[in-house]
């Protein structure tokens, strides 16, 4: 598989490094202006976009013009999401956005909707969740800890949102920490008088992020439409 890797970045080299493990080839990589760069679709079977929150969309949309795939794992743009769907059916394309593309995260997730629907019967316990990432992160909170926040608010009826370090009672609260060197640690806490319950998720390195994002990739690939993580995991175990 031609792969176009949009921001060669911290995580734009590690999936450099897993594609090429998997035999693919990187054809193009993209680290400024979208514009600067030929995007042919007979060269490119799909892009791979971690770039920044500023470029993500301009980036992902200059590809569907140009009827190419996209895998994208930047954060921080979500609210040109609808808009960046839109386009892609309009142009018969394909489309993966996940906030963590590990596989140990999707499992989290599901343990975090799990214990969610447990505990939204338990008043006297709160609930709240932290992020902390490396000093270079642009977004705050994490798309992540938004992914877990929103979980969390489709199994409570009462809570309606989420906030960054102070939170109404209708509100999830987010901490995030920057911390030198972190790849990522999630953790959800449930918090009542007589004790705590913590669900922890810790990469140990970007290589979960990376190898997920090539995985959605091949996936991709030969598809039209908008998929998730749940998608290509599922047609991994079936
Ligand atoms: N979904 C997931 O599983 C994961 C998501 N992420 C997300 O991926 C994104 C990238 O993370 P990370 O690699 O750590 O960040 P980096 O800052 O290391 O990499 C981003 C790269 O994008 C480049 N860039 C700047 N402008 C453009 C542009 N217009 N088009 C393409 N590239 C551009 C930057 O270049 P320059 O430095 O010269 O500005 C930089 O090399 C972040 O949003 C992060 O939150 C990260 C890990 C996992
Ligand atoms: O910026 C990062 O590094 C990461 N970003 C993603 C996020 O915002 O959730 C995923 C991962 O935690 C690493």
């Amino acid at each position: 598989m031609n792969i176009a890797i949009l921001g060669y970045g911290k995580m734009g080299k590690v999936i450099e490094e897993i594609a090429e493990e998997r035999g693919h080839e990187i054809v193009l990589k993209v680290d400024e202006d979208i514009e600067n760069y030929q995007l042919d679709k007979a060269e490119i079977d799909v892009a791979i976009d971690f770039s920044v929150p500023d470029a993500a969309f301009k980036n992902i949309s200059s590809c569907f013009k140009n009827k190419i795939p996209v895998v994208c794992g930047t954060t921080g743009w979500l609210d040109k999401y609808e808009k960046a769907k839109k386009i892609c059916e309009e142009e018969g394309t394909a489309f993966i956005y996940a906030s963590n593309f590990s596989l140990g995260v999707n499992v989290f997730f599901e343990l975090n909707k799990k214990l969610a629907d447990m505990m939204k019967g338990l008043p006297e316990y709160s609930v709240e969740i932290e992020e902390i990432h490396h000093v270079q992160k642009l977004d705050a909170p994490s798309g992540t800890a938004i992914s877990l926040a929103q979980q969390i608010i489709e199994k409570y009826p009462d809570k309606k949102g989420w906030q960054l370090d102070h939170a109404d009672k209708d509100e999830i609260v987010i901490h995030a920490k920057r911390i030198k060197d972190v790849p990522g640690i999630h953790t959800v806490t449930y918090e009542s008088e007589i004790d705590s319950i913590e669900i922890i998720h810790s990469a140990k390195s970007r290589k979960g992020f990376a190898l997920g994002a090539v995985v959605a990739a091949e996936f991709l690939q030969d598809k039209k439409g908008i998929f998730t993580m749940k998608d290509v995991l599922s047609s991994l175990f079936k």
